[in-house]
């Protein structure tokens, strides 16, 4: 059971930029007021202009001038003087900006705007020189924009200058990111990079700082440059800035998406500006720009975020002037695209066609009018959604209820669930029709069915056991335990209140409970005990431990145990969000990778899949993946491959307990302890699995994802009532079910791999009597001439100082 809470239905508000390559006019108040008044958010500056670029380019000219000159044939130069070399020539200096070298000054609107980086420079070039310049001028442009109050700054990715991204140089890159962070403390920096590389080569940039580069690399390309190379660029520039929070992405969307892998990976990262340049949108019959479907469900997923992106539309045309902004407001496109109502994009399907040409002609915004009418017609947040709405990626530590006493307000958000409890009374009738038709005997003197549930909280699954009760017309004798003694108040209320005290109210530990009293004062037993002691891995809130403790008092011929079994799930993720979150955390709290936590897993990407030959063999339609919407444009979505790790059913076999017993006080024929301490009494609630996860493409792992199943109650006809939060099953199993979130097992040093490798992940759940704790480890391994080499082995990771208490 986990703890959150429900939130309100609040739209995320889309803010969408304007982007110009060539700004003409000034970035001023004025053209700020223009953009608002257009419906834009914020727009963007370059921090320099090209006046600065020209002078850059010609004192490099000047540079190359003097050395080729000093070096050609025909000069007379005196023979007596050294001819400059790279090394001798000092590289030319870039003087201090003046006025006519940048646009902004700061004023008191300066922090909507977005502050461009020259995209000309090459901070990653091979050559010297040009890397000097670059660096100068990109050191130059950050500390003053940091000077004038710029927060936001876009800098040009690793980008070559026909479009190709750098791999061999990188480091280089990322080292002046790194500076530029210091340099601006304030500053948030956005990365341009594309999804993928372009298949087609963009037209050469003559003035990148790159064509002048004397000194090229044979070795410019590590690798063909795969689909994935944007990624990984990325990738290795955040690892050498430490996952900065400050450091997030402007993810440019291309007119052909890459595939649903690559685009789930970039969903995973901190994609904070999507940019949508002009070239992506496609014109719709009436020739007005559109989206496709596919890029019209990239853009769904990714407004759904906890963090929205904001929209930077790329060269769509100037800003418009005030009045036709006003006219625009007044009597054009945004009345029409109203009237068109929330299903479609005005087409010209009646005599109105003309009118609606004529206003789509006249629209000054026609991009940004497209995607605002795509933010009014957005998919409603189906109620699952809205409840989990603001816990997405947020990290919680798992309830301890046993150790803890729950406060209503959880039990409250818990009671909820549209699903759990449902289930439950499914269950509960189902045993007792079973029960009735095998005519099994009852443990009380009245003929009625025993059913105890124990950890009632606030009551609702005895409510619901009277309810089955109710339906089935099978009469019972219900017993309620609890030991939080403020729960157990609320209990005896229900009893006098709504239960017509029908049920025995008990305050005591399940374990150290006798069982119900009989008329003599002795105690006797339960046919069906009830418990909710699930955590989200399953056994994390000690269900084993407090069902062993109990099972003394389970009818023992003919006893019942809902749920009859759980089992634990994982399955290796990334997760880039929740990494840096539990890394900027361990300064103050060093075990922050040693814990496992409670989270709404949301910017994720799963990164071992199911072949479609064993997706097949699991015979399990997914419909949903990452706890999100399935694909909006149709596509089959992979199914993750989420594997067990163990089980536990109840009651526990006779034999397993007495040994338990045995072992307990240190006895002789006990053997002679736990592995990990204490007795041993509780070893057999110790687990260990290894597994193996094949991940076709690359990436790395931050941890693992956690998820439970469980089988409530199976009938004697072999149907079951089943509930689940893994991925694979939940839709199937107990679609809807909101009572749970899935455990994150984070890994210290996120482990990198390439395509075809294999995760082994060795899991174990250990105990010493007194308390219980999670240990994991994740290891890589890669196929080299048919051999299996490891790559890389995480620390051993363990949970033990946060245990959970029995
Ligand atoms: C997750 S809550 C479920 C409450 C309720 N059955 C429901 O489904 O809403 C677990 C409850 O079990 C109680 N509990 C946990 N361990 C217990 C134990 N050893 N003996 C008695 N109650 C226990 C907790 O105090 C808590 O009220």
């Amino acid at each position: 059971m986990d703890n959150f809470v429900d939130v309100a239905d609040a739209p995320p508000t889309w803010y969408i930029g304007h982007h110009e390559t060539t700004r003409l006019l000034p970035v001023n108040d004025q053209l700020l007021r223009l953009a608002q008044d257009a419906n834009y958010d914020m727009i963007t500056s370059p921090i320099t202009t090209p006046h600065f670029h020209s002078n850059v380019q010609a004192l490099l000219s000047s540079y190359h001038a003097e050395l080729d000159y000093s070096h050609s044939s025909d000069n007379d130069n005196d023979d007596t003087l050294p001819i400059p070399t790279p090394d001798t020539l000092p590289i030319p200096l870039i003087p201090a900006l003046t006025p006519a070298d940048s646009p902004l000054i700061p004023h008191d609107n300066i922090s909507q705007l977005l502050a461009t980086t020259s995209p000309w420079i090459d901070l990653a070039s091979p050559d010297a020189i040009i890397a000097n310049i670059s660096r100068q001028v990109f050191n130059l442009e950050i500390a003053y924009a940091a000077f004038c109050g710029i927060q936001h700054v876009i800098i040009q990715g690793p980008i070559l200058e026909d479009g190709t991204i750098c791999t061999s140089r990188l480091t280089q890159y990322a080292r002046a990111i790194q500076e530029a962070m210091a340099t601006g403390p304030y500053l948030q920096l956005y990365i341009v990079l594309p999804t993928a590389p372009s298949s087609s080569k963009a037209p050469e940039n003559q003035s990148h700082l790159s064509r002048f580069a004397r000194s090229r690399e044979s070795f410019d390309i590590i690798e063909a440059a795969s689909a994935w190379t944007s990624w990984e660029a990325w990738n290795v520039i955040r690892t050498l800035c430490n996952y900065s929070g400050r450091l997030t992405i402007a993810l440019t969307l291309p007119k052909r998406l890459p595939s649903t892998s690559i685009q789930s990976r970039w969903y995973s990262e901190p994609v904070r500006i999507i940019w949508i340049p002009e070239s992506s949108f496609i014109p719709n019959p009436i020739s007005q720009p559109v989206l496709s479907r596919a890029h019209k469900s990239l853009l769904t997923r990714f407004m759904r975020l906890r963090t929205v992106p904001w929209l930077l539309l790329s060269d769509v045309g100037p800003i418009p002037s005030s009045l036709q902004a006003s006219e625009e407001m007044n009597g054009g496109i945004l009345p029409i695209a109203a009237a068109a109502g929330a299903s479609a994009w005005p087409l010209p399907s009646d005599a109105k066609a003309a009118d609606h040409k004529k206003s789509l002609r006249e629209d000054p915004t026609p991009h940004l009018s497209y995607i605002r009418f795509l933010q009014r017609n957005q998919p409603r947040r189906d109620a699952i959604e809205r409840f989990v709405g603001g816990y997405q990626d947020y990290l919680q530590t798992p309830l301890q209820p046993l150790a803890d006493n729950l406060e209503s307000i959880t039990y409250e958000v818990f009671e909820k669930d549209p699903i759990k409890y449902e289930w439950y009374e499914r269950a509960i009738a189902r045993a007792l029709m079973d029960w009735q038709a095998e005519s099994k005997q009852v443990s009380s003197s009245t003929g009625a069915v025993v059913i105890a549930v124990a950890g009632s909280g606030r009551g609702p699954l005895v409510t619901r056991a009277l309810r089955a009760s109710a339906a089935t017309s099978v009469p019972v004798q219900v017993w309620a335990v609890e030991k939080n003694p403020n729960a157990y108040v609320l209990l005896q209320r229900h009893n006098e209140k709504e239960w017509n005290r029908q049920v025995t109210v008990v305050k005591s530990d399940m374990r150290a409970w006798k069982g119900p009293v009989l008329p003599d004062g002795t105690h006797g037993h339960v046919d069906i005990l009830v418990s909710e002691l699930l955590g989200s891995f399953a056994d994390n809130e000690l269900s084993p431990e407090c069902l062993d403790g109990v099972q003394h008092v389970l009818n023992p011929a003919n006893g019942i145990s809902i749920p009859a079994s759980y089992t634990a799930h994982i399955t290796p993720i990334a997760t880039p969000k929740l990494y840096a979150d539990i890394l900027g955390k361990s300064s103050s709290d060093p075990s922050g990778f040693e814990l496992p936590y409670v989270v709404m897993l949301s910017a994720f990407d799963n990164l071992s899949m199911l072949t479609p030959e064993e997706a097949e063999l699991s015979n399990t339609e997914v419909k949903q993946e990452n706890g999100t919407t399935p694909s909006q444009d149709g596509t089959t979505l992979p199914i993750p491959d989420v594997q067990t790790c163990w089980s536990f059913s109840h009651p526990a076999p006779a034999s397993m307990l007495a040994q338990s017993n045995l072992r307990r006080g240190g006895s002789a024929m006990g053997g002679w302890g736990g592995v990990n301490g204490g007795d041993g009494a509780n070893e057999h609630n110790g687990r260990f699995a290894i597994h193996n996860f094949k991940c076709k493409e690359r990436g790395t792992c931050h941890g693992l994802a956690g998820y439970f199943e469980t089988v409530l109650y199976e009938g004697t006809d072999g149907k079951r009532v089943e509930l689940s939060t893994n991925p694979v099953t939940m839709d199937e199993k107990s679609k809807d079910m909101i009572s749970w979130f899935p455990i994150f097992f984070p890994v210290k040093a996120p482990i990198s791999f390439p395509d075809n490798s294999e995760l082994q992940v060795s899991i174990w759940r250990q105990t010493d009597d007194r308390k219980v704790w999670y240990e994991w480890l994740v290891e890589a391994f890669v196929n080299v001439g048919g051999k299996k080499c490891r790559l890389s082995t995480s620390d051993l990771h363990s949970s033990k100082k946060n245990g959970c208490l029995m």
